[in-house]
């Protein structure tokens, strides 16, 4: 595998003046950031600013009316979005990427399997690959799913469906993670299960993880790095601490008065 730019602290992502309209709606306005590998950012932003727009333009369910998508320096643009996941960018979508009539361990396999590029054939002759079982038990043991390998993806409860998702984007290991509200629909007690999670593939050095969150505590605790989005356009972008206490964002995002102005 191509393994340029894909050292931790090299650009590993860019959007080069991405943009795209609905109609007179500019949903994402000639937005430019680079991202480096080993690196968490969050991009946040209030409902409508365009984050999931952004994402659907990296990940390639959208295609940009102007500007570049640009993986390890290559030009994506142009390429739907599996050739996009082929290449290394791997987004988790809320519960619509699992097989529910397939097992937890089944599911997992066929990530493997299409990560290896032996096709989604649920009869292929799975013992011949040891190290694909193998590499199947330790995704179940990392997403802490292991437990249940043999229930069916449809019966797992809404927490423990959002960590096989999780566990299929491991599988597929691409070297960025995209994360739109990991935890959205999450009881409390499954929310840091999710985290750990994230907070595990941080520790990996050479990924890029964005990550799309509106729970500050969350985006304090994992961002390196924190952008936002505001009407489309690039509103902030900087370490988490100073871009939260930027008078722009503490208007524009978190609703409160400048600093320095009455309430
Ligand atoms: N397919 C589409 N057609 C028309 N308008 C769209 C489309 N997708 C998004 N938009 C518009 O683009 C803007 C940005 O939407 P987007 O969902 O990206 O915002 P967001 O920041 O992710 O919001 P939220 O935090 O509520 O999820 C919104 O005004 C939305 O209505």
């Amino acid at each position: 595998m191509d393994t340029a730019g894909k050292k931790a602290g090299t650009v590993s992502l860019e959007t080069r003046d991405l943009t795209i309209r609905f109609g007179g709606h500019v949903a994402v306005n000639s937005v430019s950031c680079a991202f480096k590998a080993g690196t968490l950012t969050a991009i946040v932003g209030p409902n409508g600013a365009g984050k999931t727009t952004y994402f659907n333009l990296i990940s390639g369910q959208l295609t940009a009316s102007t500007g570049q998508v640009l993986l390890h320096g290559k030009d994506i643009s142009h390429l739907q979005a599996s050739a996009r996941m082929h290449a290394g960018l791997g987004r988790a979508f809320q519960l619509t990427s699992l097989f529910p009539r397939l097992t937890v361990l089944e599911n997992v396999r066929l990530a493997l399997q299409s990560r290896r590029e032996l096709g989604l054939d649920m009869w292929h002759i799975w013992s011949d690959h040891k190290d694909l079982i193998t590499r199947a038990e330790e995704v179940l043991e990392t997403v802490a799913l292991a437990n249940k390998r043999n229930i069916y993806a449809a019966a797992l409860p809404h927490g423990d469906q959002r960590k096989l998702e999780v566990g299929l984007l491991m599988a597929l290991d691409p070297s960025i993670y995209m994360f739109d509200e990991p935890t959205a629909g999450m009881s409390v007690d499954e929310v840091p299960v999710i985290l750990d999670l994230i907070r595990g593939l941080k520790a990996k050095s050479d990924k890029t993880i964005l990550l799309v969150e509106h729970k500050m505590d969350v985006v304090r605790e994992l961002a390196d790095r924190i952008i936002v989005l505001h009407n489309g356009t690039l509103m902030a972008d900087g370490e988490p601490e100073a871009v939260i206490a930027s008078p722009v964002v503490q208007q524009a995002y978190l609703g409160l008065a400048p600093v320095g102005e009455a309430a």
